[in-house]
């Protein structure tokens, strides 16, 4: 890894840590009753709220700022789903047994979230704590997933390449310093990123549902979603 990777890593992991769920929303959930519309509220604060993270350590990736603004627009749109869930998935994986987590999976099944969506959300969310990442891996897989250069409606995709491409050189030669035993190691987190991109469509249709049945969205989540 160069002097150059190294300076990559520490910006894109400070950018990862300095913006967190705040801890309110956290708390939040331990504190509430379990009504269904509690949970969907509870659950609408934390989205909107890892969408505001989101937004602000996408903005810290190096050269994010310098792209087209339509683009910049396009890629946080066509990713804040993959890197909420990759969030959550992390936020999951390494709370202790008696942390949040245990509440949080009671309040997401409990919000009106169908059967169809809840099974693959927690496979992946199990597929992704199996995977035992470091801090690092998971900042740069997140900036990775943000900087995919074939999302809808991306007019300049090498320009998005171009960023992306330093972060997979980092993130591969993290992979092997990390995990010297597992050769594939970075051929299975770049896997995940497959797995990432099916929750879309369940997303999608979570939405629609909940839209359906009026539920009320913050005007953050009606414009990253176009609901
Ligand atoms: N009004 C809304 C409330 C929640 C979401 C959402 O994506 O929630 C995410 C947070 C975790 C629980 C379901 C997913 C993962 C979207 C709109």
């Amino acid at each position: 890894i160069t002097k150059e990777q190294r300076a990559l890593i520490k910006l894109i992991v400070d950018a990862y840590n300095r913006h967190q769920i705040p801890q309110d929303v956290a708390k939040k959930l331990l504190q509430e009753q379990y009504s269904v519309e509690e949970n969907f509220l509870l659950l609408t604060e934390m989205a909107t709220s890892q969408v505001q993270v989101l937004v602000e350590f996408t903005k810290s990736i190096p050269g994010f700022l310098s792209l087209d603004h339509e683009d910049q627009i396009a890629l946080l749109k066509g990713s804040a789903v993959e890197a909420m869930f990759l969030r959550s998935a992390q936020v999951f994986s390494r709370k202790t047994p008696n942390g949040h987590s245990e509440v949080l999976v009671e309040r997401i099944r409990k919000s009106g979230i169908s059967e169809e969506f809840i099974t693959p959300m927690f496979n992946f969310y199990k597929s992704i704590g199996e995977l035992h990442m470091v801090p690092e891996e998971q900042a740069i897989l997140t900036a990775i997933t943000i900087l995919t250069p074939d999302r809808p409606y991306v007019k300049d995709q090498q320009a998005v390449e171009r960023l992306q491409e330093p972060m997979l050189d980092v993130l591969r030669k993290l992979c092997v310093l990390q995990h010297p035993q597992e050769p594939q190691y970075f051929a299975r987190l770049l896997g995940r990123l497959t797995e990432l991109r099916t929750l879309n469509h369940y997303h999608a249709e979570m939405l629609t549902s909940w839209r359906m049945n009026d539920h009320k969205f913050t005007p953050l989540l009606c414009e990253i979603w176009d609901v």
